[in-house]
């Protein structure tokens, strides 16, 4: 597919939601869509506001949210979506109008809006505009319907669950996830704001068209349930880091010098530890994490985010003990070069929360994983990467014992290395969508001539 088959290069506004695995997705589709010849236009927020000069192809219309002095952290989370939904709209289509209006403003017209699935304010104002509007998710297809089985199971009654020990039952109508792997918990009475905010989530409203981070071979049953009820065509592209590589996506500084110390490391020996930009876990599991990690005798590269601890510096939280066993065999960082560490020979495995960035990033390199998942899709994916793709490893619980064991098996065990073998056959499987001829390009294909059909403005 040439750049220049589109002959009049026509702009496309998209709209990332300032979560670091929200906007790395969005700028990566950004990339893509500017490789098949379209001019890129991202409305941000300003807060976690993307670095316009670490990306000069894109022009950056920064919205006022009046985030200023509100509670961004992970508890607030949920008011924070709806602080920016309400506060950025009327901007958003004052830029819009202009856009629209004066074409000169640009130099393009616009062929549509591309929205995360949070930033709903943007789909508003393209219905408002009368563009055409397309949705981004950045999940999986099997995580969207395991939500739709959750609220039938609420209507039914059939959760919260009267006891616990019914968690590990499976659920026939989302075969192979059990009630435990649902991404909201099946015990408790879930607080309505938040089933509000979920319903709206998993709507795609009048959107044209769903774009997805995933592939076909990986999520092909659920993306037909949900084509049932979405009659909309559906382009599934990725793993977009795989179509746009070289893109910097980060808001946090990387920690280059991680990348020397895997270089002295043995082939396959090093376990590489991330919960992700969101997750916060409690002291307690921090320090049955380090110890876990600690005895198992692996070298070792642990990304711990200062934000990692609700309230306080993580890194200066770990235990003494593990610090020293760290000069020994071991590198703590706050944020890594992550796509780096993985493609990186030393590393042979990877404990992760699951969320979909990180699954993909590491399945793309075929590194095996242990799954730690914090909340909601990270529960199904791990699921997945266990049960349905084998690549990966469920902990029995995250406790000191179970973080070592798990360790020890992926890293030094028949077991472990049967899970490395698949991971590898999945690497390959993962090329061959993205290659010519593979499912990735031709949804990839289809979308261009999609967007490029679109009336917008002319
Ligand atoms: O030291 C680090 C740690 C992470 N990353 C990057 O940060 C991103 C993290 O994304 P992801 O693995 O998806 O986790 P979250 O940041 O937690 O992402 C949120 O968004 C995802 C996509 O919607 C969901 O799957 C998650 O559950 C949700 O928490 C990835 O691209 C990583 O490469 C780094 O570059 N360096």
């Amino acid at each position: 597919m040439e750049t220049s088959g589109v002959e009049k290069r026509r702009g496309v506004v998209l709209v990332p939601c300032p979560f670091q695995g929200h906007i790395t997705p969005m700028l990566q589709l950004g990339w893509i869509l500017h490789s098949k010849g379209f001019s890129i236009h991202i409305a941000h927020t300003k807060f976690n506001s993307p670095n316009p000069s670490n990306l000069p192809h894109f022009t950056f219309l920064p919205l006022s949210d009046y985030l200023d002095g509100c509670d961004t952290s992970f508890h607030n989370l949920l008011n924070v979506m709806s602080v920016i939904n309400t506060n950025c709209e009327a901007p958003f289509q004052e830029y819009m109008m202009k856009m629209v209006g004066e074409e000169e403003v640009c130099g393009q017209p616009v062929a549509c809006i591309i929205y995360d699935s949070i930033m709903q304010f943007a789909e508003a104002v393209a219905n408002r505009l009368k563009l055409p509007s397309i949705v981004l998710r950045t999940t999986t297809a099997a995580y969207m319907h395991s939500h739709n089985v959750m609220f039938q199971l609420l209507a039914e009654n059939l959760v919260p669950l009267p006891a616990e020990s019914q968690l590990e039952a499976a659920i026939p109508q989302v075969y192979p996830l059990r009630f435990k792997d649902l991404p909201l918990p099946a015990t408790i009475e879930i607080p309505q704001p938040v089933l509000d905010f979920l319903h709206s989530y998993m709507d795609i409203r009048s959107s044209s068209a769903v774009i997805w981070n995933t592939m076909d071979q990986l999520d092909h049953w659920a993306l037909q349930q949900l084509q049932q009820d979405w009659p909309v065509p559906f382009f599934s592209i990725g793993p977009f880091h795989k179509m746009a590589p070289a893109i910097p996506t980060s808001l946090l500084e990387e920690e280059s010098g991680c990348l020397s110390w895997l270089d002295k490391q043995a082939p396959n020996s090093v376990i590489y530890v991330s919960l992700g930009s969101l997750a916060i876990i409690d002291e307690k599991k921090l320090i049955e994490m380090a110890r876990g990690i600690a005895k198992s005798e692996q070298p070792f590269l642990w990304a711990v985010r200062p934000s990692l601890l609700n309230g306080s510096d993580a890194i200066k939280s770990l235990p003494e003990d593990f610090m020293k066993i760290t000069q020994e065999r071991g590198m703590v960082v706050q944020w890594t070069p992550q796509k780096k560490v993985l493609a990186h020979p030393a590393v042979g495995g990877f404990l992760t929360h699951c969320g979909w960035n990180s699954t993909l990033e590491s399945m793309c390199e075929g590194v095996p994983l242990i799954c730690m998942p914090c909340f909601s899709d990270q529960l199904v994916n791990a699921r997945y990467l266990t049960y349905v793709w084998r690549v990966g490893m469920e902990l029995e619980n995250a406790g000191e014992r179970s973080i070592q064991e798990a360790i020890r098996t992926l890293m030094v065990s028949e077991e472990g290395d049967a899970i490395r073998q698949r991971a590898l056959h999945m690497k390959r499987e993962i090329e061959r969508s993205i290659n010519e001829g593979g499912s990735s390009y031709d949804s990839l294909y289809r979308l261009v001539e999609f967007i490029t059909s679109l009336p917008g403005t002319k």
